[in-house]
């Protein structure tokens, strides 16, 4: 009988360990054999249990999951990026343009996949939503996104939402840019044809909720997605740093983690 050797578990740095996502990442590697935890960091000056600083979980990962802030996420890709040998694994929202291109500009040098979203079923709800605006004219569908999340997250719209409505743009072949409309209030006038609008509620323990809805004069189209439990975005991110694991340098997302790229 052929002997398969086991490989070795992928050696996970987990960012913002003490964070809401990286408590969920962490706890989900525990007692597992193809992954395994070897540093934990938080923003320094922290103390915690087990703490590292970032030099040194760069130096101990293959890869480091990141579920932090913005400008933390671009701190660790810049430096990632200048030592080399790791991968990256990106989940903060919230990016602005520059701060985007500057963690993708890390893909040059090492493997990075940032997604706003590492669910199965929200990359599924991507490739929904681009094929469904591409199928609904304009003239007679309006696209509004929805997202509800809980009181303690600090961007808006959700970096999913953003997501969604630039799936929407590109099944209608314009810019998100020219058409999103952030927020409504006061006296907005009617509605602009092709708008995309984007609406917002925060509260309570909400996990993540998002719809797409195609509003037309008879029939209305809505596509949602709801998350249960917070391991569904911490499962997807262990999904996605072991298919990171040693691979070449590449900025990557979801979708190619996924095989769902068109
Ligand atoms: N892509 C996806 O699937 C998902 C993305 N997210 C996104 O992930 C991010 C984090 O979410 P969440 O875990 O809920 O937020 P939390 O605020 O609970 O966690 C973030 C953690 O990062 C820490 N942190 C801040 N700066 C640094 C730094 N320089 N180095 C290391 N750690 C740092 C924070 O510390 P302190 O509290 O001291 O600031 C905190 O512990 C958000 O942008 C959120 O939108 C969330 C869920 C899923
Ligand atoms: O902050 C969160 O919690 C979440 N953030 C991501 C986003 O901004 O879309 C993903 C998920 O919805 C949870």
């Amino acid at each position: 009988m052929t002997q398969t050797a086991a490989s070795a578990p992928v050696k996970i740095a987990v960012a913002g360990a003490l964070g809401r996502m990286g408590q969920a990442v962490a706890k989900l590697c525990e007692g597992r054999d193809d992954v395994v935890v070897v540093a934990r960091y938080e923003r320094p000056g922290v103390d915690g249990e087990g703490l590292v600083s970032i030099d040194e979980a760069l130096a101990l990962a293959d890869v480091v999951i990141d579920f932090t802030t913005p400008e933390a996420s671009v701190a660790l890709a810049e430096k990632a990026a200048g030592r080399g040998g790791v991968a990256l694994v990106i989940g903060s929202t919230g990016l602005s343009p520059d701060q985007a291109r500057r963690i993708d500009q890390a893909g040059e040098r090492i493997a990075v996949v940032r997604a706003g979203n590492f669910s199965l079923g929200v990359n599924l709800l991507i490739g929904l939503t681009r094929q469904a605006a591409a199928a609904l004219d304009p003239r007679d569908f309006d696209i509004e996104v929805f997202e509800a999340h809980h009181r303690r997250k600090v961007d808006a719209p959700s970096g999913t939402a953003l997501m969604l409505g630039e799936a929407a743009a590109e099944g209608r072949c314009v810019n998100l840019a020219d058409v999103q409309v952030p927020a409504r209030h006061g006296l907005t006038g009617p509605r602009t044809e092709g708008e995309i609008g984007f609406s917002v509620v925060r509260g309570g323990d909400i996990i993540g909720e998002h719809s797409v809805v195609f509003a037309g004069d008879e029939e209305i189209l809505t596509l949602s997605h709801s998350a249960r439990d917070r391991s569904l975005f911490a499962r997807g991110a262990v999904v996605a740093a072991k298919w990171a694991a040693g691979k070449g340098a590449g900025a990557y997302d979801m979708q190619d983690v996924l095989g769902m790229r068109g």
